[in-house]
Formats: structure tokens, C-alpha cells, sequence
């Protein structure tokens, strides 16, 4: 079934099997203008940027999932499904929910807590956690490794709410789940993942704490969270 209602790409093999997820559109065209050589756009509906490119000379995609999980849903369901991609890896920002977690810090999630419905409307899942594959994030940590980058490998929250009027709401999360910090798309990633045999993990960078009350800018949210990218890039086939 492709093209899909959101990938216009008629050839499936202009995806790599590998895709790198940011949710911002612009994020993944700074990805693939600072990183990528022999770049061709294989997606622009809806706004939502796809690349396929090299990196160091290996093949690799990148395209925006945009926000949320009815977003992310949709965009990895297609890929995985129908565009035969093998491994999504998600980069995106997140907010800390304590201190331990800082500004530009790079978090590996081991899994994703939620309080979101997808999974189980989408597949009939019951709990609350799923894992992210052990095999990509092994890669990934290695990755880190050779690079010499610090991470955290954690729990993370995926909400279906930026704005919540118990603003103070996550230190219960926090305290009770071990969720270090939120972000808005890795459950729905991970599902899709499981009930379609495919491999999904999710490296996230620290854009704001919610403890401390430190933040980056917008700017700097799409242009320079550079590490997670390096670190992803190199999962490059
Ligand atoms: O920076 P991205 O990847 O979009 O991720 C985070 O930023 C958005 C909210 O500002 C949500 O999508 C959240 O998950
Ligand atoms: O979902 C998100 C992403 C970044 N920062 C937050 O506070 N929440």
C-alpha cells in the first residue's frame, strides 16, 4: 500500500532500513544538511521532511515524526508496514524530572512508562511500560562509547499532555514510575514495534528540567542537539 496517505515516496527502496526520528520537520533538515552526503528528499507531505542519505558512507534515513503519539503512530506504522523499514530510532528533547539529568544531557530510554491509551487501542496492550529493542540499544551504547559521549540509560514518561494544570504532577511520576524525564512519543514507537516484529529505541536530549526550571531555546531545540545525533548516525548500514 504506498504510497501511504502521509509518505508520497513511490519506491521503497529510497528508505533505508534504518530511520533516524526527530519530531521536528527541521530538525531532521538540519540532520540531513549537516550530515548527510548524496541527500535525496523522499518525503515533504504534510511538511513532514524525509531524507535518505549518507553518513561516513553508510546508507541511513531521517524523517520527522511530528508531535505526539497519534503523530508518531501514524509515521513509523507506515514506515515499518508498508516501506519495509527495519529500525526506527527516535531523537528528540525532553524535559528532566530531577536534577541528575541536565541541560544537553543525552538519556537512552531503557523503556517508556505512559498513561496513554495507544497501545491498547492500537493493539490491545494492557500495560503501562514497553522496552526499547535491546539489540538497537546495545548498538547505540557502544556507539556512545567509541564517541566518548556520556548517557543515561532510564525510564522515561511519554505523556499525552505538554500542558497540564497539576503542574507539579510529575514528581509523583517521578517518585512512583522512576521516570527521569518526559517526553511525548517513545510508547507509541515502541508498540508499533512490537506488534509488527520491528526494532525501536529512543535517545533523547534534555531540553528544559522541570526541577530546576532551566530551559533551551527553540533554536537551539532544532539546531543543536548534536550529540544524540552523532550517536544515532552511526547506526548507519
Ligand atoms: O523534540 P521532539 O522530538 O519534538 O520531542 C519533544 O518535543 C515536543 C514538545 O515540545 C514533543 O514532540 C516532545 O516529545
Ligand atoms: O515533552 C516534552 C519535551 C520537552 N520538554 C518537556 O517538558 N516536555
Amino acid at each position: 500500500m504506498i504510497p501511504t496517505p502521509h509518505i508520497e515516496v513511490r519506491n521503497k527502496d529510497e528508505i533505508a532500513k534504518t530511520v533516524l526520528m526527530p519530531g521536528d520537520p527541521l530538525r531532521a533538515k538540519f540532520i540531513a544538511d549537516t550530515f548527510l552526503t548524496d541527500v535525496k528528499q523522499f518525503n515533504s507531505v504534510r511538511n513532514i521532511f524525509g531524507y535518505t542519505g549518507n553518513y561516513k558512507g553508510r546508507r541511513i534515513s531521517v524523517m520527522a515524526s511530528g508531535m505526539g503519539m497519534p503523530s508518531i503512530g501514524i509515521y513509523s506504522y507506515e514506515l515499518f508496514k508498508f516501506y519495509d523499514v527495519e529500525n526506527i530510532v527516535r531523537i528528540g528533547s525532553c524535559g528532566g524530572y530531577t536534577p541528575d539529568v541536565k541541560l544537553y544531557d543525552v538519556i537512552l530510554a531503557k523503556d517508556a512508562w505512559s498513561e496513554s491509551s495507544y497501545a491498547k487501542v492500537q493493539g490491545g496492550y494492557e500495560g503501562d511500560t514497553i522496552e526499547g529493542s535491546p539489540e538497537l540499544n546495545q548498538k547505540l551504547i557502544n556507539a556512545a562509547n567509541e564517541l566518548g559521549i556520556p548517557i543515561h540509560i532510564e525510564r522515561i514518561h511519554s505523556s499525552d499532555v505538554f500542558y497540564r494544570e497539576n503542574s507539579g504532577e510529575y514528581k509523583e511520576i517521578f517518585k512512583k514510575h522512576g521516570c527521569v524525564a518526559v517526553e511525548m512519543e517513545a510508547f507509541a514507537l515502541f508498540h508499533n514495534a512490537k506488534v509488527l516484529g520491528k526494532n525501536a529505541a529512543c535517545l533523547l536530549t534534555v531540553s528544559d528540567n522541570l526541577e530546576t526550571r532551566e530551559e533551551t531555546t527553540a533554536e537551539e531545540r532544532q539546531n543543536s542537539f548534536t550529540n544524540m545525533m552523532k550517536i544515532a548516525l552511526e547506526l548507519a548500514e
